[in-house]
């Protein structure tokens, strides 16, 4: 993105951002795109219980820059209130003042007091940070991470670095710099993925931190959250050594090989700097997860681990849906508990795919006693169908002593290199690596994974001593103003003598592209998936929110229809109806009311200011955008890469459909139309304080009868109107069907598409079918 320069804002003054008014104290700094400024809100938030924020003003040049901060915010959102994660407050955008063209967002956040760790470990440079105080760090961080790659699908950071980690008041480390984020993404097929793919690494990532399978795409390997462990290992070299680990000796050379060497000052523990090594291992499912990493942390801190192994929960739970399904002429003991046939799961967890660990998020009851280690013990039932080791039990019909026996012989043997055999006397696969060095004095414990700390070695002189004791100059030297003038280049530096300071960069991510030349690659942080349009478009219908007239209710309904079509079938030729036309729409939106909320699509996206000057300037770039780059393939390709909106979705998509059951039901049971007023097509905002306004809950309520009754009124009252005669010159013509588009069945090239994953569970028939019934006039 290119950023123009602007003045700061003076202290004193009064900005609004979203349902918040912000009053700035001071600025603080600016980031590689952002003013970044403490201010004092009103109202307070609850979530940080304190009325001080942080506000961070970027100004975008363009749509497309516009969108990644969308992107930004939605992950923000989604992550909103994790302790470890700057929680999110409001935020608004509308187009600037000052330059043509371009957009100003405002973003209120939690502020952290006591700044950048960077800051931090630059007051540390003379006593390097201990052991301890670098497990809690890692600890915090790893917890941040963790909150991200818990969301099914999984949220990746990509940008995790030191400089991407500040410090609160009450000493919490918390991940921020969301600009980054993605879901997992698959290897490239072909080489225009490829090369989307590449550059969208090279733009979104820090050379530093990139894992092997980001720079060597030609390994087929997927990016998935093990790329932000291997960040995490980078990341946990630095807070021990200052330096990255491959950039003195190798570079990228040396990270494709994963070599690295050790400083010999500080000095720290072997069992750190196993976990380091394991972290940075090759290949990615050598890496241990984001769960794992923190078993280890806690053991090393000697704490229980403060979240639970989702992996490890997700796998139970699916190994125990498997097992309750009824398989007939088998005979399937409930548990068993001979050693022989515990299974640690830690090893079912690694031995599994990677995409075997995606199962649905379910509830697990907590557990009374929430140690690190418990999951580690849990004792798996007999392996099932869902396995390979399930699949002969299970096909030889056999008794349960025969199961036992013939279990506890395959499962026993040990240094088995049969993959379909899960060996439970050696130990999960991420502890056998960690304690594997020579370096340690420890073999690893085989099976159960002791709950004493002391078998671990722990470095009780080190836990004892506070880091709170030593962070008594952060505050001094969280002024920018005092900050040391010789910051080194955080990409190139180099650890060279005790008065070398890290850097924080004015452009952290290096090769990050100011352009926007890969607006294609852009979309898959922009969220603006088909997903979402059809989700906004549906949601619209339920909820009246655009609808403002009978006509265009029943074009609403077209509209929303196709589009579903278009989403199964992969032809968007037809998903541009003239019907949602913005330019039409806005003609006939009352403007004094709501100009600023109709005009935008995306009802989720940044809170639309309150104030009636900006309304006129509101954004509604997604429909223009997915216009403009609808040729693209890269957009299918990322079709099925946007996990923000995704998330949002999943939970949006339970509501749809009862959503469009309700709507049918209530359609019968509704004979008096309400009076609609415009105020009841209002957008829906969790901030609207506003007593003239509709109340948000009210409004939705008032929205959904509305529609409801225009639905209904709809029935048998109204002709279809007629179709205006076109010209077949005057008549649109298709985007011409990329190449790679042409070379590939689109059905296949969508068999891997979330998006359409998601939308099967509407029934799409069924709904138009019903809606067709009760409604023929309206769905052409
Ligand atoms: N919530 C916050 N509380 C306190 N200080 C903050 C906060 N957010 C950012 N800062 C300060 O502002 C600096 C720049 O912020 P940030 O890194 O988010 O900006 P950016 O322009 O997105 O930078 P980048 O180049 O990493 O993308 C941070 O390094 C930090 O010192």
């Amino acid at each position: 993105m290119n950023h123009p320069q602007i003045e700061t804002f003076p202290s004193g003054q009064i900005l609004t951002v979203g349902s918040h008014h912000a009053k700035v104290i001071k600025y603080l700094t600016s980031g590689g795109y952002a003013q970044v400024y403490k201010v004092e809100i009103s109202p307070s938030d609850p979530y940080i219980n304190s009325n001080i924020a942080c506000l961070k003003r970027v100004i975008v040049p363009d749509k497309p820059s516009l969108n990644t901060l969308r992107a930004e915010v939605d992950a923000m959102k989604l992550l909103k209130n994790n302790r470890h994660v700057v929680s999110y407050i409001d935020s608004h955008a509308s187009k600037s003042a000052i330059y043509n063209g371009a957009y100003e967002v405002f973003v209120l956040m939690e502020f952290c007091e006591r700044g950048g760790l960077i800051d931090f470990m630059n007051s540390r440079l003379q006593h390097r940070l201990t052991e301890a105080e670098i497990l809690t760090i890692m600890s915090h961080t790893s917890q941040g991470i963790a909150a991200m790659h818990r969301l099914q699908p999984a949220l990746l950071h990509r940008d995790i670095k030191i400089e991407n980690v500040l410090i609160s008041q009450n000493n919490e480390y918390k991940v921020c710099d969301f600009g980054s984020v993605c879901g997992i993404v698959r290897p490239p097929k072909n080489q225009q993925e490829f090369n989307f793919v590449y550059h969208d690494i090279m733009k979104n990532t820090t050379a530093q931190y990139r894992s092997p399978e980001m720079l060597d795409l030609s390994k087929g390997l997927p990016i998935n959250e093990k790329s932000d462990i291997w960040a995490l290992g980078v990341f946990l070299y630095k807070l021990c050594y200052y330096t990255t680990p491959f950039e003195k000796n190798g570079g990228e050379a040396a990270i494709l090989q994963a070599r690295f060497q050790y400083p010999s000052y500080p000095m720290y523990s072997d069992r750190l700097k196993n976990l380091i090594r394991v972290m940075l291992s090759k290949n990615p499912s050598d890496r241990p997860n984001v769960c794992q990493v923190l078993e280890e942390v806690s053991r090393l801190q000697g704490i229980p681990c403060p979240i639970r192994n989702f992996y490890l929960l997700r796998a139970m739970e699916n190994n125990k849906r498997t097992i309750e399904q009824p398989v007939q002429n088998v005979y399937m003991p409930t548990t068993l508990s001979q050693p022989s046939t515990q299974m640690n799961l830690a090893s079912l967890n690694d031995t599994l795919p990677t995409a075997a660990l995606k199962f649905n998020q379910t509830t697990i009851p907590p557990t009374n006693q929430h140690s690190p280690h418990l999951l580690h013990t849990q004792t798996l039932p007999l392996p099932t169908n869902d396995h390979p080791v399930a699949i002969s039990h299970v096909q030889d019909k056999i008794s349960p002593h025969e199961l036992l026996k013939k279990s506890s012989k395959s499962l026993g043997s040990t240094g088995t290199s049969n993959k379909n055999v899960i060996d439970t006397s050696a130990p999960d696969h991420f502890t056998k690596l960690l304690h594997a060095s020579k370096n340690t004095d420890l073999s690893y414990q085989p099976v159960t994974v002791p709950t004493s700390s002391s078998l671990y070695n722990l470095p009780r002189a080190n836990l004892s001593s506070s880091p709170q004791k030593s962070w008594k100059s952060i505050n001094d030297n969280y002024d920018v103003s005092k900050r040391p003038t010789n910051y080194v280049d955080e990409e190139t530096q180099t650890y060279t003598g005790q008065s070398t300071f890290l850097r924080r960069t004015s452009s952290n991510r290096s090769n990050r592209s100011i352009s926007s030349q890969y607006s294609g690659v852009q979309e898959n942080t922009t969220g603006s998936s088909l997903v979402r349009k059809l989700s906004v478009k549906l949601k619209n219908v339920l909820t009246g929110e655009s609808i403002k007239s009978r006509q265009n209710t029943g074009d609403s309904i077209r509209s929303a229809m196709n589009s579903i079509r278009s989403g199964f079938t992969g032809n968007n030729n037809n998903t541009r109806s003239a019907s949602y036309d913005n330019g039409k729409r806005l003609s006939s939106v009352n403007l004094h009311m709501h100009s600023a909320i109709l005009e935008q699509d995306d009802s989720d996206e940044f809170e639309m200011p309150r104030y009636n000057s900006v309304s006129s300037n509101t954004l509604k770039d997604v429909e223009e955008h997915e216009r403009r780059t609808v040729n693209t393939s890269s957009r299918e390709y990322y079709r099925s890469q946007s996990p923000v909106r995704m998330s949002v979705n999943r939970e949006m998509k339970n509501s749809i459909q009862k959503r469009v059951q309700d709507l049918l039901k209530n359609a019968e049971e509704n004979t008096t139309a309400t009076v609609r007023t415009a105020s009841g097509y209002g957008k829906y905002t969790d901030y609207n304080k506003n007593k003239d306004e509709i109340s948000p809950t009210k409004s939705r309520v008032a929205q959904f009868n509305q529609s409801t009754a225009a639905l209904a009124s709809l029935s048998g009252k109204r002709k279809k109107p007629p179709v205006p005669y076109k010209r077949d010159s005057l008549k649109p013509t298709p985007p011409a069907k990329p190449a790679f588009l042409s070379s590939r069945p689109v059905a296949s090239s969508r068999v891997s598409s979330n998006a359409t994953d998601m939308l099967v569970d509407l029934s799409v028939d069924d709904i138009e079918k019903d809606i067709r019934r009760r409604f023929p006039s309206t769905v052409g």
